[in-house]
């Protein structure tokens, strides 16, 4: 299966998760900043991570290069979000920026995979939450380094279901 891995990353921990995940998979790496519709557009499996700045904010690029996704069809697409996270001071907004992709891509009719059970995270009120676990593979590079290949794993087994 064709697969696109768009990140964006500030202090590059998003995109070693990305170069992680895309050396298990067969999958095409491409930051925000690079990428362009078509890119978006022409995979069947989209993978998106971004990870949560200033109170759970969208990282600075993808800010900058949101309508790249805004004017790309989703529907009846298949999306997988990751995020990294973290800092103690930010518990409340734990993964808020991912929150706010799966909005966009929800409402765009894609179809989001890969979600994470939500023990063994410290955070209290993360909007990305859905039925009761993270709708993405959720990182916490702060204060968890040493659980991100395993989460990487489990939530990659069901994407390649
Ligand atoms: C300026 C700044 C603001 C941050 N704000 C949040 C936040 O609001 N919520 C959160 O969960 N983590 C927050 N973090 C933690 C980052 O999401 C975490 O360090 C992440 O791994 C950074 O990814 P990157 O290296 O790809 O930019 C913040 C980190 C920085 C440097």
């Amino acid at each position: 299966m064709s697969v696109t891995i768009v990140y964006g990353s500030d202090g590059g921990c998003t995109r070693k998760i990305a170069k992680r995940i895309a050396s298990q998979i067969d999958a095409r790496l491409l930051d925000i900043k690079q990428a362009r519709r078509a890119d978006l557009q022409r995979c069947p499996l989209l993978i998106l991570g971004c990870p949560a700045h200033d109170d759970g904010a969208r990282q600075s690029d993808w800010k900058q290069c949101l309508e790249v996704l805004e004017d790309t069809e989703l529907d009846g697409k298949t999306v997988a979000l990751f995020g990294s996270c973290g800092r103690h001071n930010c518990s409340a907004n734990f993964l808020d920026a991912l929150g706010a992709l799966y909005e966009i891509v929800a409402e765009k009719g894609a179809s989001v995979v890969g979600f994470t059970d939500t023990e063994g995270y410290d955070f209290s009120e993360p909007t990305v939450v859905r039925n009761g676990r993270f709708a993405d593979l959720a990182s916490d590079e702060d204060n968890q380094f040493s659980a991100t290949n395993a989460r990487i794993n489990a939530w990659l087994n069901q994407l390649i279901k």
